[in-house]
């Protein structure tokens, strides 16, 4: 029989009654693109989970790569943006709305050519891209990256 671990406790599948095991964490990774004094946030549609809220630019990472090549990966899938100077700032892990437990790496970059505009790729996830200043952030904001920003992480300062 196989078995997971859940809050530290050993779960059997046949524990939820239905023969399944609890999901597994979601590794994902979300890229702060800074630009002058300016961080690029996209609507979320209903599609994905956190819907309506702003987030950066990012997605799940994908079996062999690293967190920069997701990140290049995932900005370029988007928003056509082609990154340079990637760095991995911090992570952090949620059990968000207590469905999903996310494990996010939150990276930084810049534009590798800096008169690039950002494209809408994937309008069915996202309802466009916006420049926003670190203090006037857009609301409402994806939870756990909203705590993050309100408890004083600054991408533009922060050194690695
Ligand atoms: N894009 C993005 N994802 C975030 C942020 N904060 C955060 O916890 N996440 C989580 C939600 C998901 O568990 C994971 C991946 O994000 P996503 O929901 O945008 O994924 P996606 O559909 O674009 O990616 P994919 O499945 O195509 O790889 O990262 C954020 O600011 N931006």
């Amino acid at each position: 029989m196989s078995t997971s671990k859940f809050r530290g406790k050993i779960i059997q599948a046949s524990e939820n009654g239905n023969g399944e095991l609890p999901p597994a964490p979601e590794i994902g990774v979300a890229v702060f693109i800074l630009k002058d004094n300016k961080i690029l946030f996209g609507r979320r549609r209903s599609l994905s989970i956190a819907a309506n809220t702003y987030g950066l630019p990012g997605g799940h990472l994908e079996f062999g790569e690293s967190y920069e090549e997701c990140a290049a990966r995932e900005v370029k899938e988007e928003t056509g943006l082609d990154i340079k100077n990637i760095e991995v700032l911090t992570s952090n892990s949620n059990l968000y709305y207590e469905e999903k437990h996310l494990d996010i790496t939150y990276a930084r970059a810049y534009l590798s050519n800096p008169n690039q505009t950002p494209q809408n790729i994937e309008p069915e996830k996202c309802e466009g891209w916006e420049w926003c200043d670190l203090n006037n952030l857009p609301e409402p904001m994806f939870g756990p990256l909203k705590e993050m920003l309100q408890s004083g992480f600054n991408p533009f300062l922060i050194t690695v």
